[in-house]
């Protein structure tokens, strides 16, 4: 029985891919099975913890000190976070008991910019790992919401005097790592761009998708953003013959302003962007499907309506753009066990018109928004980005594929399968007439949400 016991408390993890969901509590075993709580990402089983950097937007310094074992408990950690004046000075107080914990303020110079990467450095005796995922360092990001992260291998240390152009992946992941890295210039993060330096990455098969904050012209333009999507996606990918008839789906947990009509971003330069697919000079018009909760499906969820409380989508930004609603599909997740557990993760995907294959898949913090994605300015001579974001792209030109057959029962997970286990259910379900998206700062008093409550905000 110790080997089923072991069996049993060892996530069996799916190679391939590397993308894995956030345990959700409530649920049947099963469809736990191959997903990770943060204790478990924190644990001996991947590595003995020297150090650590914990990228992210919202803290509970107390309640992340508690995830790591007893014997890590201590090492030191440093925070990046976006906050400012009392908000900076509330997160410096939270670890006033714990002085291990250190914080480096990233820069934020243009206006309703956010910090909102969510990247774990975690520096082992063993080597170096780096996990990229979307829950904040908070309980309630981590109890019942539908959350998912990109875990990298195991990443050894190069030999001594290794060049430090050593340890490349295919994907050109460690130089676009110490790009993003270098971008915050902060003296904090000088330490862990030499560390990375010094670690062997060449495993990695994903494209690192990052938005940096600032104006680009020339270049710098497709360094970032959705341009730099559009990039790899010219550079990684291939034409499909009947391109237009693969759908893109775009799932996100915020909304931005959109303008007044599609074709001010979503339709215009942001759709150039996820229906490019290699050097064809085509511009189809595919199917374009967005998910995003409706008001029942947050009602209906586990947590009821508090989900709502990490959706923040607001009555002033969603009555400017009625035109948007009408691209919305439902939470629907029964695949994963999820269609409760409400969205925080962010996905974009290019499918097959019969929804068996991706042409590409992106996990990435980066929700519906011009601030995360950027925006082009002066006539498309550059190109704007409010806040800092991460993701990584799956294309199946680095995993020796055409396309990425899609697990349509990835859970209970099964190494066997070379499915791609997307996580909630195809094809998409659109509203009903009388489905409205979830908007955070009306009142629902109607009908009681799972635990009898109304939603009256402040
Ligand atoms: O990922 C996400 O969906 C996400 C979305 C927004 C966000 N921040 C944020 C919030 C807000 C949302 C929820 C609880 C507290 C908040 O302050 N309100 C605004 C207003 N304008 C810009 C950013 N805003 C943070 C995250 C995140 O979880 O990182």
């Amino acid at each position: 029985e110790s080997e089923d016991f072991f069996e049993s408390c060892t996530p069996r993890l799916d190679d391939t891919y590397r993308f894995y969901l956030n345990k959700v509590t409530g649920l049947d075993r099963e469809y736990n099975s191959g997903a990770l709580h943060i204790r478990d990402l924190l644990s001996p089983l991947f590595g003995t913890l020297k150090e650590s950097v914990q990228f992210n937007y919202c803290f509970d310094i107390a309640w992340m000190v508690k995830q790591f074992p007893p014997e890590f408990r201590d090492r030191p950690v440093l925070i990046i976070h976006g906050d400012k004046r009392e908000a900076k000075a509330r997160l410096l107080q939270q670890a006033q008991p714990f002085p291990h914990v250190r914080f480096c303020q990233a820069k934020l110079d243009i206006a309703f910019g956010t910090h909102h990467t969510k990247m774990m450095l975690l520096w082992y005796e063993e080597g170096f790992r780096v996990i990229i995922l979307t829950s904040n360092l908070i309980r309630a990001d981590w109890y019942q919401k539908t959350q998912g992260m990109w875990m990298s291998p195991l990443f050894p240390r190069l030999p001594e005097g290794s060049r430090p152009s050593a340890g490349e992946s295919p994907t050109f992941f460690k130089r676009d790592l110490l790009e993003y890295l270098a971008s915050y210039r902060a003296p904090e993060l000088e330490e862990w761009i030499q560390r990375i330096k010094e670690h062997d990455l060449s495993e990695t098969r994903v494209y690192l998708v990052a938005s940096t904050p600032g104006r680009y012209v020339g270049p710098d333009m497709e360094r970032w953003g959705h341009l730099r999507l559009r990039k790899l996606l010219h550079e990684h990918t291939n034409p499909i013959p009947g391109e237009e008839r693969w759908p893109v789906i775009g799932q996100f947990s915020s909304i931005g302003s959109m303008g007044a009509d599609k074709t001010k971003w979503l339709a215009g330069e942001f759709q150039r962007t996820l229906t490019t697919l290699g050097k064809s000079s085509l511009h189809p018009s595919p199917p374009i499907h967005l998910l995003y909760p409706s008001v029942e499906d947050v009602r209906l969820s586990l947590e009821g309506f508090p989900a709502g409380g990490s959706l923040p989508y607001s009555i002033q930004t969603a009555q400017k753009q009625l035109w948007l609603h009408s691209y919305f599909h439902r939470w629907k997740a029964d695949r994963s066990g999820r269609s409760h557990a409400m969205p925080h993760i962010k996905t974009y995907m290019r499918v097959s018109p019969d929804f068996t294959q991706l042409a590409w898949f992106l996990i990435t913090s980066a929700n519906l928004s011009k601030a995360a994605w950027g925006a082009l300015e002066k006539n498309n001579s550059q190109v704007m980005v409010r806040s800092y974001e991460l993701g990584v792209l799956y294309v199946p030109s680095a995993f020796d594929m055409k396309t990425f057959p899609i697990d349509e029962t990835p859970f209970p997970v099964s190494s066997s399968t070379s499915g791609f286990p997307v996580p909630f259910d195809l094809p998409p379900t659109s509203y009903s007439p009388k489905d409205q998206p979830w908007i955070w700062n009306i009142s629902y008093s109607q009908e009681p949400d799972t635990h009898g409550n109304i939603w009256v905000p402040s």
